[in-house]
């Protein structure tokens, strides 16, 4: 029998439990409770904990790359209001990022700019890929593996999602235009899920692969992480990529016909145009697998889900200057609230910023209660989303792309 859905009644009650402390203003936690993730090395439990129950435990593997030593938590995403600095954006209920490896990030970072030129993405302009740092994003969010291949492959794989945004949906200095959005992501998402023409066909079909670097990078990205992932975790991230593609086509046919979005509708809509792909990759990274059931069961999808839309509100909250620097219609929750609110730019960003906390608190505390009975990789998985959340939050904190380079 399955338990149901839990709703966000369920989720309070939970937190509550979890978590109540009269009169105490409480920030997130580094580890989601009940569950130690192991910055390289999984510290999980992985079995009865307590006296005497050391020897029915099953021992977690080493990650691939021989492990670093265990760093503090970073310090400068933990919440504490003055350390917003001048990005504006308010303290967040968001865990602190697990590991800090500069030394990391910098490898993965200098391999995904290599790559991005050798697949001739963002030509011309390869140091502000270098600059915003992607390889960082990849080892803050993932800290249970030290392995800069994995951690590269992930990279290939998000930066592919985020060029065909920046060069199909929302950058015009890229070439986006409204008008081709759906012919473009109508030639990609055979890319992701490989087209498989009669002979004669495939010639010319290939050409049109080559001929565009989006369509190149996400092939290539694909592959290489198909190194790593078994062919039910691709599947994973194919269906969540062809979602992302929706939401970038909803996105478009806002821009094209001058559409404000409802908060309902952004927020529904930010949960499809979302991290989700990169999180869900969390066990790739990791060198372990969810099964495709337990990543299917709704509680787990509910839980996963607003995680992701919690991530991606991150992002609506640190690009906004970006986005106020362009010159085509942008898209965020502040603008969104602001516009069907009738209110201030800050008392639209505070608004926003409650959201992603209730998403955060709600993934929190189903997450929490889903680790009591699920499967070892399904504790891991969920400790490692969380860990995804704080990685987010300090990368876009730090990132150039969005603080002013
Ligand atoms: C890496 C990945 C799956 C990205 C897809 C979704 C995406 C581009 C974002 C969540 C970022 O949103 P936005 O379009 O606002 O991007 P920037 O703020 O321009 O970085």
């Amino acid at each position: 029998m399955t338990a149901p859905t839990a709703g966000h009644d369920v989720a309070r009650l939970v937190a509550t439990l979890l978590t109540h402390h009269p009169g105490v203003h409480r920030s997130a936690p580094k580890d989601l409770p009940g569950t130690v993730l192991d910055p390289v090395g999984a510290r999980l439990p992985t079995g009865p904990t307590g006296l005497g129950t050391a020897a029915a435990r099953v021992t977690a593997r080493k990650p691939a790359g021989g492990g670093i030593s265990a760093v503090p938590a970073v310090g400068s995403a933990s919440g504490d209001p003055a350390e917003s600095g001048t990005s504006g954006v308010p303290e967040l209920y968001c865990p602190p990022a697990l590991r800090d490896d500069p030394a990391l990030g910098r490898e993965v970072n200098d391999r995904l700019a290599a790559w991005a030129g050798e697949v001739g993405l963002y030509a011309g302009r390869l140091d502000r890929v270098q600059a915003a740092d992607f390889g960082r994003l990849m080892m803050l969010a993932h800290p249970d593996t030290d392995d800069p291949d994995r951690l590269l492959a992930a990279a290939k794989c998000a930066l592919a999602e985020w060029a065909t945004d920046d060069y199909y949906c929302d950058d015009e200095t890229m070439g986006s235009r409204p008008e081709l959005l759906g012919s473009h992501l109508g030639l990609a998402y055979p890319v992701v899920d490989p087209a498989h023409l009669p002979a004669r066909y495939v010639a010319a079909w290939e050409r049109e692969v080559s001929a565009d670097p989006v369509r190149v990078a996400l092939r290539s990205g694909l592959e290489h992480l198909s190194r790593y992932a078994e062919p039910s975790q691709m599947a994973r991230l194919r269906h969540e990529v062809a979602v992302l593609f929706v939401g970038y086509g909803q996105e478009g046919s806002w821009r094209s016909r001058g559409h404000m979005p409802g908060v309902h509708e952004y927020l529904a809509h930010r949960q499809m145009n979302s991290f989700l792909p990169c999180v869900a990759l969390t066990d790739v990274v990791g060198g372990y697998a969810l099964t495709a059931t337990e990543y299917a069961d709704p509680r787990v999808r509910r839980a996963v889900t607003m995680a992701a839309t919690a991530a991606t509100l991150v992002n609506d909250l640190y690009s906004m200057a970006k986005e106020h620097d362009s010159s085509g219609v942008e898209f965020n929750l502040p603008t969104v609230i602001a516009e069907e609110e009738r209110c201030s730019p800050r008392e639209a960003i505070e608004r926003s910023a409650e959201i992603h906390d209730e998403l955060v608190r709600a993934f929190e505390a189903e997450a929490a209660a889903l680790v009591l009975t699920g499967s070892l990789p399904l504790r891991r998985f969920l400790a490692g989303v969380w860990a995804w959340l704080g990685g987010n939050r300090e990368w876009h904190a730090g990132s150039p792309r969005y603080n002013g380079a």
